[in-house]
């Protein structure tokens, strides 16, 4: 599902001696099938912007479509349900929301709520455990009784129990190892690319949106300060320094082997080992070469 946001303010307490401003004249379209990063500051507006894509928050002014669903400042509670079964939201820690006494039951809470034929869930609940690199053995264990990366694992794989169209992740890598952020990472963009799903991930690190995003939006005091194509984005450096922001130290390191030895990678989302076999394979072109 294509998400269009157009001219979208949000204020929060409006006409309160407490009012914020969150989101100031925010117009963007985040392309179907595809992987959008939104990044910037704490208190940028990031959280604030997401959760109108869900039905979380309503835009004080102006509209966000998702797909053909339009919201408004006067679209009805009813409409914003509807959302919520096509938009799956993995907050930030979804593991602290795990609650049953078995992985199953966890994974069988999110449809069994929206209205899904769990029947047909259940059944493919070891197929899912295993797209997200768990053993399927683990669905009568207790959440409670697994490591850090396996319940956030869980965790997502209970939002994508809901099979949604479009997924939104809340710093889905926060507090884990650097193995499990891989791990995560690798998950997220395996699952993104084999079902086309739109994806929207929330994140402080340019490292981390390098890794799975074909969009940027960096946002900055409610406002989009910069967005487009992750390499576009890089190539203006000072400006992202304005933002506390800095090119990921993989993208400097491609880029300084592109710049020192004339070879072109395929893309800045490369991973080390896939780095490494593009660059393997121009030295043995190289070699034939001479
Ligand atoms: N429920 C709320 N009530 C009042 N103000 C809020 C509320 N939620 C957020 N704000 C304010 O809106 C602005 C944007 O906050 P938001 O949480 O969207 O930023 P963020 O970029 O997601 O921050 P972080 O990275 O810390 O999660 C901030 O000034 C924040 O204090």
């Amino acid at each position: 599902m294509k998400i269009t946001f157009d001219n979208v303010h949000h204020i929060y307490m409006e006409k309160t001696p407490f009012e914020t401003t969150a989101l100031k004249d925010i117009t963007v379209t985040l392309p179907e099938g595809t992987c959008s990063a939104v990044i910037g500051r704490t208190g940028s507006g990031k959280s604030t912007l997401v959760q109108h894509i869900n039905g979380l928050l309503k835009p004080t002014s102006g509209k966000v479509m998702v797909g053909d669903q339009i919201i408004h400042a006067k679209t009805k509670r009813k409409q914003l349900k509807l959302l919520r079964r096509q938009v799956g939201m993995v907050f930030q820690y979804p593991e602290h929301q795990l609650f049953e006494d078995t992985v199953e039951k966890d994974l069988l809470f999110g449809p069994k709520n929206i209205g899904l034929n769990t029947t047909k869930i259940k059944k493919k609940l070891p197929e899912l455990l295993e797209l997200v690199g768990l053993e399927p053995s683990l669905l009568e264990r207790s959440p409670f009784d697994l490591s850090g990366g396996q319940m956030r694992r869980v965790a997502i794989a209970s939002v994508l129990a809901m099979e949604p169209n479009v997924l939104i992740l809340d710093e889905p890598t926060a507090g884990l190892d650097p193995k499990g952020q891989e791990d995560i990472l690798t998950l997220l963009k395996d699952w993104q690319e084999k079902y086309q799903i739109t994806m929207i991930i929330i994140t402080h690190q340019m490292e981390e949106a390098s890794r799975l995003a074909e969009k940027l939006i960096v946002m900055d005091n409610g406002q989009i300060a910069m967005e487009g194509r992750p390499e576009d984005i890089y190539a203006q450096n000072q400006m992202l320094q304005q933002l506390d922001l800095d090119v990921p130290e993989r993208v400097k390191v491609l880029k300084y082997l592109e710049e020192s030895l004339g070879i072109r990678f395929s893309k800045w989302s490369l991973t080390p080992k896939e780095a490494a076999s593009e660059l393997n394979m121009w030295m043995k072109k190289e070699k034939n070469h001479v």
